[in-house]
């Protein structure tokens, strides 16, 4: 599984423990940057993220800022991107069950490693659902 991962200062360190960690377990990580704390706006890696996804060099992506929130927005303008900001396991497998998301954006500021260690093994271990889902998401895609 290839996954394109990215962060923002607010993100930064989180980004490079999860990364680390997604190898550890078998993952195939393009990381995105930055390769430091300094300030960076995160739409700049949102898009870098999104666009590996979009393009298909990359499974899936991993986005982390201060909440996730404005990664989210950010890399859902990219068509053919479903991101989701999520904060706990209950929302990791939904977003992929329901929603086939293909982008994840964390909080590395109010949600602790250890917990978005485990989102990314929730997320990464659940399958779309298809069925009733599929048409929904079929119509989200329509919206790109
Ligand atoms: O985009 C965000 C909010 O949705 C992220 O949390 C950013 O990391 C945050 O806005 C950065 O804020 P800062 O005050 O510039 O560190």
């Amino acid at each position: 599984m290839r996954v394109s991962i990215g962060a923002d200062h607010a993100g930064f360190e989180q980004k490079q423990a999860l990364a680390a960690y997604l190898e550890s377990r078998g993952f195939e990580v393009c990381d995105r940057g930055p390769a430091n704390d300094d300030r960076v706006d995160y739409p700049d890696y949102a898009a870098l993220v999104a666009a590996d996804v979009a393009e298909g060099a990359a499974d899936f992506g991993v986005l982390v800022c201060g909440t996730g929130i404005g990664m989210a927005m950010a890399a859902d303008k990219v068509p053919g991107v479903r991101a989701a900001n999520i904060i706990n396991t209950e929302f990791a497998a939904l977003c992929r069950e329901h929603n086939d998301a293909n982008v994840i954006t964390l909080s590395g500021r109010f949600v602790p490693l250890e917990e978005n260690e485990r989102i990314l093994d929730t997320f990464f271990a659940t399958e779309f659902g298809g069925g009733r889902h599929a048409s929904r998401v079929e119509k989200i895609m329509q919206l790109d």
